[in-house]
């Protein structure tokens, strides 16, 4: 599309947004407001360059009064780039030093904000800042802001076993060895053999002595190995918080790919949660985070593991600052301790789009709900542990459900076809919406 073309498609924006701001004045009541979203969402994908599918699941994430202004700057702020930002690594120096030693490089750096003593954003440098002797020296790792946020979170302790199930490049791992001092043993996991290359040398550079490095399928865990104090699944996602870095996810990911990749997540958490010793006298927790900012990979993972594990809760994440997640979207409903998540994006906080949520694992044993579409209520959280697991088969129940809910309409009067799908389920329906021949 050339430039005048794409100058009509902004000024049509600008016009409908308007329009939509106040649509009982500006608006042309006969075509209704919903045909005039429509028309945003297909004008702002081929502005952005998005495809209309991915354009319109992010539009979403913002509030229906708020959607459109707040959708442009979202798609707005991800067409330019974040600040860099580099951790220093307490291991080998103190920011203090790091940062005298890179102004006298010719750097211009300030610490990023109140909420990290360990952040600098480098504004500017002339000299290569991946390439510098500090850097060589394991004095800091370039890292974007964001991604400090579940270490802080996870909060590891000295002396303690973590694991953090989806590790490299090692931005995480190299952080919480600096937090835990060297101490205890962190187990630093990855699947991909050829992205655990640059974790082991990150893991030499920065001088991280209590990891070892391993590369199993997370879903292995805890069949490889349990009873950690803490778990980190920084999860493999869609990358929908780091669009300024990765434009090629505006069109390369798909309806399958949402789906495949919310599936992998919810089995990795429910991995992460087991492998995590509820008795640990220090811990006992779980920081599920990704850079993405979609819900099928966030709240509806987390929502997916409270229904399955009741053996956890959500508690806060220890983070001053951060939206809270959401707990209901686009007719779904969560859990409604859901707003214990935190959500950034690049538009609110200038940082990589991101999720954080924590849990506390309160009992190694929990009775399996089938439930799948109750929300749990808060006093779901309590301990009902029990030392027998329940299993419930969801096929099996469903010829139970089934009949009773013949007898149910047999007693109000209809009369029951067997084996007739169709109708069963507008019977389902008719019960649902308490239709009677009363
Ligand atoms: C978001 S990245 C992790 C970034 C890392 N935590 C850091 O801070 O440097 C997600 C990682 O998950 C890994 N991964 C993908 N599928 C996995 C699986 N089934 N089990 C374990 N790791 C997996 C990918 O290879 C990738 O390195």
């Amino acid at each position: 599309m050339d430039t005048q073309d794409l100058q009509v498609v902004q000024q049509r924006i600008q016009e409908t947004i308007e329009v939509l701001n106040d649509f009982n004045k500006l608006g042309d009541k006969e075509r209704g407001r919903s045909s005039y979203v429509e028309q945003l969402i297909k004008d702002m994908a081929i502005y952005y360059g998005y495809s209309e599918f991915l354009l319109e699941k992010l539009f979403y994430l913002f509030s229906v009064s708020e959607v459109a202004y707040k959708a442009v700057e979202f798609f707005e702020s991800n067409e330019i780039s974040r600040p860099i930002t580099i951790r220093t690594n307490t291991l080998r120096t103190r920011r203090r030093d790091l940062a005298q030693s890179l102004i006298n490089k010719g750097t211009t750096l300030e610490p990023i904000g109140k909420w990290t003593k360990v952040g600098l954003t480098v504004f500017d440098s002339s000299v290569p800042i991946g390439a510098t002797p500090e850097y060589l020296a394991g004095h800091y790792m370039l890292q974007s802001a964001s991604s400090f946020l579940p270490v802080m979170a996870l909060a590891p302790q000295e002396n303690e076993k973590i694991l953090d199930m989806a590790a490299a490049p090692g931005g995480k791992t190299t952080y919480m060895a600096a937090l835990m001092k060297n101490t205890g043993l962190i187990f630093a996991n990855d699947a991909n053999k050829e992205r655990i290359k640059s974790l082991v040398s990150n893991i030499h550079r920065l001088g991280v002595k209590n990891t070892v490095v391993c590369n199993y399928d997370g879903r292995e865990f805890p069949t490889v190995m349990g009873g950690f104090d803490r778990v980190l699944l920084d999860a493999p996602c869609s990358g929908t918080g780091v669009i300024s870095k990765d434009p090629s996810v505006k069109i390369n990911k798909t309806y399958k790919d949402f789906i495949l990749l919310s599936h992998l997540q919810k089995e990795l958490i429910l991995s992460a949660i087991d492998s995590v010793d509820a008795k640990s006298s220090t811990g006992g927790y779980i920081v599920y985070s990704t850079c993405s900012v979609t819900v099928d990979e966030n709240e509806d993972v987390v929502n997916y593991a409270l229904k399955k594990r009741p053996n956890v809760k959500l508690v806060q994440t220890g983070l001053d600052f951060g939206q809270e997640g959401f707990t209901k979207y686009r007719g779904k409903i969560f859990h409604p301790s859901l707003k214990l998540t935190r959500r950034y994006y690049p538009h609110v906080h200038n940082m990589d789009g991101f999720f954080v949520s924590k849990f506390k694992k309160f009992s190694n044993h929990y009775t399996r709900t089938n439930k799948d579409d109750i929300i749990v209520d808060n006093d779901n959280f309590e301990d009902n542990s029990s030392q027998n697991d329940i299993h419930f088969n969801d096929e099996e129940d469903q010829k139970y459900i089934e009949a009773s809910l013949n007898k149910s309409l047999k007693r109000k009067g209809f009369k029951i076809q067997k084996d007739n799908s169709k109708s069963q389920e507008s019977k389902k329906q008719r019960l649902k919406a308490g239709v009677s021949n009363n």
